[in-house]
């Protein structure tokens, strides 16, 4: 069955490195595709040339938090603008592996940084003439759903020994990472409706199904 809406979906998914985001999104790209949409799949920091160089800084460069989120800010104005805000506008499916919560978790939760200035690089970024034809440049840009894979640092650690070479994040410790689930979670808490948290303990299958089920029970698939 086709998806019935042909509104531009913008869906972000979130989770400590190693909670399994990764291994699930090429699958939902194919779910959309197959109910006739048609996907952008991206990710951040990253998603253009200019924003995958930052991303490159960013993750193997040493710097204090603010140049980080300023360079993770500059990265995401650039792919919102060329790359997420006109795929919306010609109602296309955009699935984004990390977005703004990610921010709020690594460098607000993870490395301790002000939250008030992630809030006021929140409203630049996204706030001003991020979309062309539907938000008014009050509203701020944000996914329509956002997938929270919420595994614990321990698991996450286990999966992810040995699996890959780590990069400056990954490398972090335990206590980095429950800092930044804390994050994600003072995320979800002021926004509630936005999040869907996925317990990505379960097995790869248990977690495909929880997955699936909420864009169903959205009616985004079938
Ligand atoms: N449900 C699961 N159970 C066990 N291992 C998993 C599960 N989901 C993913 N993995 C494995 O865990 C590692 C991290 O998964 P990945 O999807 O790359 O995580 P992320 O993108 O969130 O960092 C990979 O080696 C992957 O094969
Ligand atoms: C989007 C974003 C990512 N990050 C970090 C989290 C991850 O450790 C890293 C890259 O994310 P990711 O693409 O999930 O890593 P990988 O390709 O290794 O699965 O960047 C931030 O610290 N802040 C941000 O705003």
């Amino acid at each position: 069955m086709r998806s019935s809406s042909l509104e531009g979906l913008f869906i972000s998914f979130e989770g400590i490195d190693g909670a399994g985001k990764s291994t699930h999104i090429a699958a939902l790209a194919d779910a959309f595709r197959l109910a006739g949409r048609t996907v952008t799949l991206t990710r951040e920091p990253g998603g253009t040339p200019l924003a995958e160089k930052l991303r490159a800084l960013v993750l193997n460069d040493a710097m204090d938090p603010l140049t980080e989120s300023l360079l993770i800010f500059a990265a995401r104005r650039d792919h919102l603008v060329s790359v997420i805000a006109p795929a919306l506008d010609r109602c296309e499916v955009v699935l984004c592996d990390r977005f703004t919560d990610a921010t709020f978790a690594y460098q607000g939760g993870g490395r301790g940084f002000k939250l008030d200035v992630l809030r006021t690089l929140e409203t630049w970024v996204q706030g001003e003439n991020s979309r062309q034809s539907k938000e008014s440049s009050e509203t701020l840009l944000q996914p329509h759903l956002t997938v929270w894979f919420d595994l614990s640092p321990e698991e996450a650690a286990q999966r992810l020994a040995g699996a890959r070479l780590p990069d400056k994040f990954e490398a972090q410790p335990v206590e980095f990472f429950r800092r930044v689930a804390g994050g994600y979670e003072d995320r979800l808490q002021a926004d509630p409706q936005r999040f869907a948290r996925i317990d990505a303990s379960q097995t790869r299958e248990a977690v495909w199904n929880d997955v699936k089920q909420v864009f169903i029970s959205k009616g985004w698939l079938s």
